[in-house]
């Protein structure tokens, strides 16, 4: 696979001390060793304070195993991670944990139920990350009640457990839940992915909104319509591979890479003629040639 179209070629060493999240050379791969099967390759990508990156790419393309690696889900097999200046590289399953906690690095998964604990209630949920922390207990529900507002749910859900909300208000309070300890960092796996276009429509302004709080936001979905709104850069991966990265208007308007043409072509939302079939067709051809 080349890359000689990256805008942004993978940086050899770190180079952005200020970086939220510095990741260079990442590998992963998956299965013993017979079998091993690579599904990440060399990924070098860097998020400052604030910024959002949308990191799009087809099924199987790795989004999800750059998310789980970074929230120390998955160990890499090479590379190196930083996270709010911290090498988390050696970190153990109780340093990562540790980190999670304090809140440095925040996650939210496609299905909300991954992201909330089932027993527990709206109040409690996003209580506990702020109590974990220290955060007196009127504090915390101040705090809590802000943040619902933010998502634009109503306070007589508090006391609701996961189970009784409807699935764009469970999404909603995995946001709420993520950002109420005001981390340096979200990772956002597919937030919109299982919401109708409604719900969908509001979460990406609600996103949108929070650019503005100072959080920086990785946000990945296959879909580059959902992105191409809300990330100020966009990362594409290919089989593994970062195969262009670069500034939001830039890859929609003027795409280097095949596949990023091919993506492009293929989102009816954008604003940008989407390609005819024949076109795509043509795009496709030559990614396999
Ligand atoms: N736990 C696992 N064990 C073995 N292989 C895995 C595992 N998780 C993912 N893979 C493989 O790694 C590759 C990347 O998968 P990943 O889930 O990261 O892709 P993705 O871009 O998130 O796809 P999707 O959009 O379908 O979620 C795929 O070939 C997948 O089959």
């Amino acid at each position: 696979m080349t890359t000689e179209h990256a805008r942004q070629k993978p940086a050899a060493t770190p180079t952005d001390e200020s970086a939220v999240l510095e990741v260079t050379g990442l590998d992963v791969h998956y299965g013993p060793r017979r079998r091993r099967r690579r599904a990440l390759h060399d990924v070098s990508l860097s998020v400052a304070p604030g910024e959002t990156v949308g990191i799009i790419g087809e099924t199987g393309s790795g989004k999800s195993t750059f998310a789980r690696t970074v929230l120390g889900l998955v160990r890499p097999s090479a590379g190196r991670i930083v996270i709010g200046g911290e090498d988390v590289g050696a970190y153990g399953t109780r340093q990562w944990r540790r980190l999670r906690r304090r809140g440095v690095v925040q996650y939210v998964f496609q299905d909300p139920l991954r992201s909330l604990d089932p027993d527990l209630t709206v109040e409690e949920s996003l209580s506990e990350p702020l109590l974990i922390q220290g955060v007196p207990r009127q504090e915390a529900a101040d705090r809590v009640r802000t943040f619902l507002a933010r998502v634009q749910l109503s306070e007589d859900l508090l006391d609701r457990l996961p189970g009784e909300l409807s699935g764009g208000q469970r999404q909603r309070v995995s946001v709420a839940r993520a950002l109420v300890t005001e981390p340096k960092l979200v990772i956002l796996d597919e937030p919109v992915s299982a919401l109708d276009s409604a719900n969908r429509v509001q979460i990406l302004q609600i996103l949108k909104d929070l650019r503005a709080a100072g959080t920086a936001l990785v946000f990945i979905s296959h879909d580059l319509g959902s992105v191409a709104g809300v990330a100020d850069r966009i990362a594409v991966l290919y089989q593994g591979e970062l195969v262009e990265v670069g500034a939001a208007r830039d890859v929609i308007t003027d795409p280097r890479h095949v596949y990023t043409r091919l993506l492009v072509g293929s989102a009816p939302t954008l604003r940008t003629a989407s390609a005819d079939r024949a076109e795509r067709d043509r795009l496709r051809a030559l990614l396999h040639a």
